[in-house]
């Protein structure tokens, strides 16, 4: 079996980002990925840890956790139950098939969905996968930060990292890879979109708190409440950790500036972060002193996402027209 499923992807200079910036803008592309977004780091290393015996997977996701479980059973010989949201587009729903999984849609958020999952890896003996809270699974996604240290060369340090968060296994992963390469002291910019803001939720709360429902359309950014371990660290004084929030317009106008400019269709769950440079927010942190001035290179972590085409695109244009 090979070592990992991931693949090393390409850290791309944004020049129109770093024009809007005025630094160096790295586009960590995972878009790229097999499964189409970063989750087949994580998924893939706890799969090969948990399921070459198993009878098979059972995952829950807003639809790229489980693109990545589905793709990764596949490539292991074992089955793959995927359980999904009603939210989680047809075009998802195809493409997990098209891998050979088994898909059931339970429920409205990813929450219930898992309950299925979880309820389902009991009386069916199945591994559960879990799309974002787990330690093998922050573990996986930290190879997304070692990548760049290799990439860049342990002269130039990022002077800040952006991720998106749904349920904090992105960050969790993000902070762990900066640990492992030195670089704890670098701040991590951690977009959601309104309507789908647990991780701000809890950091404006002081607690973990549960959401009463994702109203955003960046449903795979759609978990409740976000994981222990993504909330202890935005306690934790060793590290920064500042969460901002975006509109699903601007999210949307994100995902729109980045395929003019960059040629590449990420989901709105992707462009959340996108919207951290489109939408202002790391220029207003400078000014706010909250990100220094100068600011060293931004490290972006293009997570991707496969719920998205030119009809889903068109579909979110016509209704998020303001
Ligand atoms: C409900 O959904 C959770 C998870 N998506 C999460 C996700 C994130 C956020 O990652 P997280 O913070 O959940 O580890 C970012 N970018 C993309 C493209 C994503 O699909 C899923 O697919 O099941």
């Amino acid at each position: 079996m090979a070592e990992h499923f991931h693949l090393n992807t390409p850290l791309l200079e944004s020049v129109s980002m770093s024009r809007q910036t005025g630094t160096a803008v790295y586009l960590k592309m995972e878009n790229s990925q097999p499964s189409g977004s970063f989750k087949i780091r994580g998924i893939g290393h706890m799969c090969r840890q948990l399921a070459t015996q198993s009878k098979g997977v059972v995952c829950s996701s807003g639809g790229n956790a489980g693109m990545a479980a589905a793709y990764v059973a596949r490539k292991m010989g074992v089955p793959a139950t995927i359980v999904v949201p009603s939210s989680s587009p047809q075009m998802v729903i195809q493409k997990l098939r098209e891998q050979g999984a088994a898909v059931q849609i339970v429920g409205k958020v990813w929450d219930d969905a898992n309950a299925e999952a979880l309820r389902l890896a009991e009386t069916e003996g199945l591994t559960y996968v879990p799309p974002f809270d787990h330690p093998l699974l922050w573990q996986g996604h930290a190879s997304v930060i070692s990548e760049v240290a290799a990439s860049l060369g342990t002269s130039v340090k990022p002077g800040a990292v952006v991720v998106s968060v749904g349920g904090g296994g992105l960050l969790c992963g993000v902070v762990q890879g900066l640990k492992d390469a030195g670089w704890a002291d670098v701040p991590i910019v951690a977009m959601e979109t309104v309507g789908a803001d647990c991780f701000n939720a809890a950091v404006k709360a002081g607690r973990r708190v549960t959401l009463d429902d994702i109203t955003s359309e960046a449903k795979c950014l759609g978990a409740k409440t976000v994981c222990q371990r993504a909330f202890e660290y935005s306690q934790c004084s060793e590290l920064t950790i500042i969460s901002e929030l975006v509109t699903d317009q601007q999210a949307l106008r994100a995902v729109e500036t980045f395929l003019d400019e960059e040629r590449v269709l990420v989901e709105m769950a992707c462009g959340a972060a996108l919207a951290a440079v489109y939408s202002g927010v790391i220029c207003r942190l400078q000014d706010e002193g909250r990100l220094p001035s100068p600011l060293g290179p931004l490290l972006m972590i293009v997570c991707g996402g496969s719920s998205v085409n030119m009809e889903q695109l068109t579909y979110l244009r016509n209704k998020l027209r303001t």
